[in-house]
């Protein structure tokens, strides 16, 4: 369903491309960031870059999500840059990447992932337990949101949209007593003062991809993608597919309340899934784990998604995610 042009398993040398490979990026401080990292680790490697900032849809509207009824709404506008000719890769967070595949795009790298979990913002540093009762809670993740009522039926929990800066902002003005973020961004960004919890994996299951950087190519661009694929790291290709595999079978989207988290250990691919209902009294969990094979990582992240997905399905989880269209 998903499934993409196989990138080389080993770490090929960058080879220099004739002139600067264009990077296209998201105007927000986070995206920059990404995409300024992107250009260092390609200058690391001996290849030339610079920086194409586009305003997307995703950063103008500022709708509950759900109301866009659009997937992609970060993503998309990049994407299209690529298509015209107005840059030569684009650089995204994998969480905000749609499953569906475009054939005239390619996911050519994905660079080692570094933080995955959430963490809970609040200024007195309140733990997912310590939370007074009532709370109200600002997040527009259905993953987040399910996994918190979950846990703590008497929070109220409501949506927020922004950027990064915005969302802290309406923290500090008292719109809400905490929000819920991923610990990546604050990292990235070096927001080391805000005052925060983290929140393990088992309190919080990330979202699928989350914590991971995505490099898009044109399908045609063999130039371009000689000179990107060595960013490609294998272990966390191999998990993030692993991830969406299991988003794209559940057909979950980035709507859904589907957390998932997959990692290499000791030579075994291991995936943690979790489907929730909307209001989070209903809970579905599959770990699993299968012998890790490089030449055939794709493969083996495949399989693992698929069984994840047979086990859930035949627990109710497709209901579950039904719920979500209603
Ligand atoms: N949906 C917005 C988004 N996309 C990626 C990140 C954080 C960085 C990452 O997960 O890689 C965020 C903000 C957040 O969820 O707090």
């Amino acid at each position: 369903m998903s499934t993409q042009p196989p990138t080389p398993p080993s770490s090929e040398p960058c080879s220099s491309p004739s002139r600067s490979v264009r990077i296209a990026t998201r105007y927000s401080a986070l995206a920059m960031w990404q995409a300024e990292h992107v250009a260092n680790l390609l200058s690391n490697a001996g290849v030339a870059t610079e920086i194409v900032p586009l305003i997307s849809s995703g950063d103008t509207d500022m709708r509950p999500i759900d109301a866009t009824r659009q997937v992609g709404v970060f993503t998309k506008r990049i994407q299209q840059a690529l298509i015209d000719n107005e840059a030569d890769i684009a650089v995204h967070s994998l969480k905000d990447l749609p499953t569906e595949v475009d054939s005239r795009l390619t996911l050519i790298a994905v660079p080692p992932r570094e933080v995955v979990n959430d963490c809970l913002v609040s200024p007195a540093r309140w733990t997912l337990d310590s939370l007074p009762a009532g709370a109200c809670i600002g997040t527009g993740s259905r993953r987040r949101a399910a996994q918190l009522k979950n846990r703590r039926p008497d929070l109220n929990i409501q949506p927020i949209r922004g950027n990064l800066q915005t969302r802290l902002e309406k923290l500090q003005t008292g719109d809400f007593d905490a929000i819920m973020l991923a610990s990546a961004g604050l990292m990235r960004l070096k927001m080391d003062s805000v005052p925060r919890v983290e929140l393990s994996l088992v309190e919080m299951m990330p979202a699928p991809g989350q914590g991971a950087l995505a490099i898009e190519v044109r399908s045609d661009a063999t130039e371009i993608q000689a000179a990107t694929q060595c960013l490609n790291d294998l272990a966390t290709r191999a998990a993030v597919t692993a991830e969406r595999s299991l988003l794209a079978n559940l057909n979950g989207g980035c709507l859904a309340p589907i957390a998932g988290y997959a990692q290499i250990l000791e030579g075994h691919l291991r995936l943690d899934a979790l489907v929730l209902s909307v209001d989070g009294s209903k809970r579905l969990e599959d770990s699993r784990s299968i012998r890790f094979d490089e030449n055939h990582w794709q493969t083996c992240a495949e399989r693992i998604a698929a069984e994840a997905t047979e086990n859930l399905a035949s627990r109710g989880a497709r209901e579950l995610i039904a719920e979500v269209r209603l």
